[in-house]
């Protein structure tokens, strides 16, 4: 099944295509000028018959650095078999081609800009998705510290932000995703169907991510790596344009002393209830989905 999204602004034009839960996403450059402006408003609009359909959930999850939310966004999105979107992957790309062009990250100017041209393919290579940025792999390259650090800075620009909020919505609109980040239960998604809130201690998040970057080959210290995520959520929360914080509807998770199976579990419950919930309201669609076991 094909769906493609148009966001619209300045260029960027995303191709999806479902596979199972992921979804690949490419940019057919040259439709970039004929097709933007009928399209946004096809995927934005409640067509009449939708009305009568009732369209999958969109599952929001924030929350602090390493506190599990990729993982955990990955896993209940292939139990229900909806769509997966890291939308820190979308800041970490264009961290990574402000490095690549030795852009200074303070710069709000030059850095919008370069984000207003920012080409940003998904492509689905088996489970794993490839991050394409301007036809290049960013993919190994996007978790390093360094990256890490720039996604963070760049993601403080209100410029940067509404490029990447509509990207967002143009993708998760439709229903039926699991999209995690900082912002997307109060900002993204404000009306989001379900929303959870992860969290662990920071000693806890600093192994996690320590044991993560060692597990992959890249040097860590577990001190400067609790620091960063120290410093990292500081800037996240203050920052004045859509900061992390928990969306007071949302269901809170301490991961601190559970172990992954364990956090799904909760929020495969909380989902479950939902639909519950859902299917007795509109005597459609809610219970017919079904949730896998693994
Ligand atoms: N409940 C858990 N118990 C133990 N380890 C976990 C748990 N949840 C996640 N992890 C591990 O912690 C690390 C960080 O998890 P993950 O990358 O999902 O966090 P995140 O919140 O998405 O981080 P970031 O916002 O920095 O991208 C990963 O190595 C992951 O395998
Ligand atoms: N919805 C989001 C997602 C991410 N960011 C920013 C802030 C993070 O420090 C950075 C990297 O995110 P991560 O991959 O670690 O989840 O991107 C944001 O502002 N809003």
């Amino acid at each position: 099944m094909h769906r493609h999204f148009f966001p619209g602004i300045f260029g960027v034009i995303v191709n999806v295509e479902r596979v199972g839960a992921d979804r690949c996403v490419r940019p057919p450059l040259f439709t970039v000028v004929i097709i933007r402006f009928g399209r946004i408003r096809a995927d934005t609009e409640v067509r009449p018959y939708e009305r009568l359909r009732v369209r999958k959930l969109i599952i929001a999850i924030d929350g602090p650095a390493a506190a599990g939310k990729s993982t955990a966004a990955k896993n209940l999105a292939k139990r229900l078999g909806y769509l997966y979107l890291d939308s820190g992957a979308l800041y970490r790309a264009i961290a990574w081609k402000l490095l690549q062009e030795k852009i200074n990250p303070e710069s709000q100017e030059e850095v919008e800009a370069a984000a207003q041209s920012i080409e940003i393919e998904f492509r689905l290579k088996g489970e794993q998705t490839e991050i394409w940025v301007g036809g290049i792999d960013a993919t190994p390259s996007l978790r390093l510290p360094e990256v890490t650090r720039v996604s963070s800075i760049a993601s403080t620009y209100p410029g940067v932000r509404k490029k990447l909020l509509s990207i967002q919505r143009s993708i998760g609109s439709g229903g039926g995703v699991v999209m995690e980040g900082r912002d997307i239960g109060t900002v993204v998604f404000p009306e989001a169907d379900l929303k959870f809130y992860l969290d662990a201690t920071t000693p806890v998040r600093g192994l996690r991510r320590h044991k993560e970057l060692e597990q992959k080959g890249i040097p860590s210290d577990l001190e400067k790596t609790t620091r960063e995520i120290e410093e990292r959520d500081l800037k996240d929360s203050r920052r004045h344009v859509a900061p992390l914080k928990k969306s007071e509807d949302a269901v809170v998770i301490d991961s601190t002393p559970l172990n992954l199976e364990e956090v799904i579990a909760q929020m495969v419950q909380e989902v479950e209830k939902k639909l519950k919930i859902r299917g007795q309201r509109s005597g459609a669609g809610g219970r017919g989905e079904r949730i896998k076991e693994f």
